[in-house]
């Protein structure tokens, strides 16, 4: 039998956006890394502008800035589920938060290797 919980209601679902735009808030407002990503981001945007790029690098632009806070947003998830999880020394603990750190960089390097291919032939 269906229980109340499990049942459809705009109530919930906007609940859920709630939920989801302060998990955001937290993100922007106490994470370091999420401020040094926002500058990253907004210089890259700043420069799509003074370079005139094109619909399709634009996409690309944002593509690969999404993919950066995704990665840094399930990177700060891990690292305080793990601090939850494991306080202490941990070697698993270690290779978790290393391995999602790694995420974080696999898509850092990707952002800079789209920006270099869409900015550097425009700027020399
Ligand atoms: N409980 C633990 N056990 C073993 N190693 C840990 C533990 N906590 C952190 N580390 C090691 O320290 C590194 C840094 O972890 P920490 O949680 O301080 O993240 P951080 O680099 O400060 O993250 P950020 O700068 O994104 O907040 C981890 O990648 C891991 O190698």
């Amino acid at each position: 039998m269906e229980n109340e919980k499990d049942k459809f209601t705009i109530t919930a679902r906007f609940k859920s956006f709630k939920y989801a735009f302060n998990g955001l808030r937290h993100f922007f407002i106490v994470e370091h890394n999420a401020r040094i990503h926002l500058v990253a981001a907004a210089f890259a945007i700043v420069i799509s502008f003074y370079l005139n790029i094109s619909t399709t690098e634009w996409i690309a632009i944002f593509t690969v800035v999404v993919i950066v806070f995704i990665a840094e947003i399930f990177n700060s998830c891990i690292e305080k589920l793990a601090d939850v999880v494991s306080p202490e020394i941990n070697s698993q603990i270690k290779l978790v938060k290393d391995m999602a750190a790694a995420a974080v960089l696999i898509a850092a390097i990707l952002a800079l290797a789209v920006g270099a291919i869409i900015f550097l032939p425009k700027l020399f």
